[in-house]
């Protein structure tokens, strides 16, 4: 038997693209807290766009290294349902908020999968993302899917570099729990286009 594939948009910045994503079928929003990405939302912008969201979406709020107080500050203003962890946290600092979290690992050539996703057992998820020397993650780049775990325990997310024309065969060699895509569906930082969108989830759906 097999599963529907589930969907994050990630670097919502627009309550119009939220609910485009929403009736598209987007199961989880992404709102990235990095200050330094062009994707930033400000937690009163993400409150705002939260309040106006119809029911069973999950909210993900993203963070970067950030200050445990910065994360708990946020969580005062936004009411998220999942954290995402996307920078060198440790598994005792994710596993320090209340809420579930996923895990992003970068697939930096040499990394040890199977041992980081052991190190982060505690997780909801795990995040797969491309590698880049600058960037910590939105870099519209893949990586080797032929790299993809085989048997973690875990719900493994795909992500990077993910677009309506790629993410069909993405599917079928990976077989994720969930998409997350960004990028892909852009068309310009954090812009969503209805379109794309919705060509996106037409490829999943046919995957
Ligand atoms: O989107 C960003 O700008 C970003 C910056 C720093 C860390 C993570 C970031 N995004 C994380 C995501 O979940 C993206 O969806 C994921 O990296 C895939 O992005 P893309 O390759 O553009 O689809």
């Amino acid at each position: 038997m097999s599963y529907r594939t589930r969907v994050k948009i990630c670097g919502i910045t627009r309550l119009e693209d939220a609910l485009d994503a929403v009736r598209l079928g987007a199961d989880a929003l992404g709102f990235v807290f990095y200050p330094p990405s062009p994707r930033y939302v400000a937690p009163e912008k993400a409150a705002e766009i939260i309040a106006r969201l119809p029911p069973f979406v999950t909210t993900t709020g993203l963070f970067v290294d950030a200050d445990a107080q910065q994360v708990r500050d946020v969580l005062a203003t936004a009411p998220l349902g999942l954290l995402q962890f996307h920078g060198d946290e440790s598994p005792e600092y994710c596993a320090g908020f209340r809420q579930p979290w996923i895990k992003a690992l970068r697939m930096q050539p040499g990394l040890d999968v199977a041992a980081k996703i052991r190190d982060y057992r505690d997780a909801a998820g795990i995040l797969l993302d491309a590698w880049h020397p600058q960037l910590k993650g939105g870099t519209g780049e893949t990586f080797d899917w032929r790299h993809w775990p085989k048997h973690s325990g875990l719900s493994l997310i795909l992500a990077g570099g993910l677009t309506p024309e790629n993410v069909a065969e993405a599917i079928h060699l990976t077989q994720p729990y969930a998409v997350d895509v960004s990028g892909g569906v852009e068309l310009g930082k954090g812009l969503k286009d209805f379109t794309l969108m919705q060509a996106f989830m037409a490829g999943v759906n046919a995957a």
